[in-house]
């Protein structure tokens, strides 16, 4: 069983003068940790979401491990893990109690969420601020709590929109092996800006333009589509820039 399957998914934001932001897209994903990138625009958040279950498909079709996404949600949702590009939390909020909220959310068995939540925070390194209120936590730290409680479910299917976003560079490195952990198990969805994460972390990449997929591949096969003329400061970066630039003709 594939964990997410879609085809010619559709998915119209803004209302009725909005635009199709994920466009007659496929995708079929299993286990492992996939990238997703795509410049600015390109329809990665809006995917995600829809993903996510938080937004709703226009039209097309989607599956996520197994249930047609349209009837029951819980028992999908239950399986999800999902580190949205922005997230909400009362500045009140100890570490600890967000997390178990959101686990709590998530229709977690009480007895089994204090231990998931310990483990979800060891796992990002935050065990030791697991008493300090949100506000007090920086804002890579805030991240990680962002992930703690994405993975608190240990989740079938995990979404990280940005997940890299404001962390230093040994929390990259940690954040890498802790997504190569993490997709043994399940399949994991990385929406990043940054190819070199993508190039260290992932097992296939996922590349979206204007709404639909352009390319999927190892990271090798997008290193091997670019040549020395193309724009980056990497083999991989310079694969990227050759499929995204074949697309538009160099309008990106
Ligand atoms: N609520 C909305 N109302 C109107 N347009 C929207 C809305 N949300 C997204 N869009 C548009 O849909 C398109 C896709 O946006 P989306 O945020 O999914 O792209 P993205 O690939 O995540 O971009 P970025 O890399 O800049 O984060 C963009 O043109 C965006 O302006």
């Amino acid at each position: 069983m594939r964990a997410i399957e879609a085809d010619n998914l559709v998915v119209r934001v803004g209302g009725r003068r909005g635009r199709n932001a994920v466009n007659g897209l496929g995708l079929r994903l299993s286990r492992g940790v996939h990238g997703l990138l795509g410049p600015n625009g390109a329809g990665k958040t809006t995917l995600i979401r829809t993903l996510a279950t938080v937004q709703r498909p226009t039209s097309g079709s989607l599956s996520l491990l197994g249930q047609p996404v349209g009837g029951g949600l819980r028992p999908v949702r239950r399986r999800l893990g999902y580190l949205p590009q922005h997230f909400g939390f009362y500045k009140r909020f100890k570490v600890r109690e967000f997390v178990e909220y959101m686990a709590w959310l998530k229709e977690m068995p009480s007895r089994r969420i204090p231990g998931a939540v310990a483990s979800s925070l060891e796992r990002v390194g935050l065990a030791d601020r697991a008493d300090d209120p949100m506000k007090a936590l920086s804002g890579g730290m805030v991240r990680r709590v962002g992930i703690a409680q994405a993975i608190v479910n240990t989740p079938d299917v995990l979404l990280l929109d940005e997940p890299t976003v404001g962390l230093d560079p040994a929390q990259r490195l940690r954040f890498r092996e802790l997504v190569a952990e993490l997709g043994e198990q399940s399949c994991v969805l990385i929406s990043t800006h940054l190819v070199e994460d993508v190039a260290a972390a992932c097992t296939d990449v996922v590349l979206v333009a204007e709404g639909s997929v352009v390319f999927q591949g190892t990271p090798a096969d997008l290193v091997n589509a670019g040549t020395p003329e193309h724009v980056g400061d990497s083999p991989i970066e310079r694969g990227y820039s050759a499929l995204i630039t074949t697309r538009s003709g160099g309008a990106w």
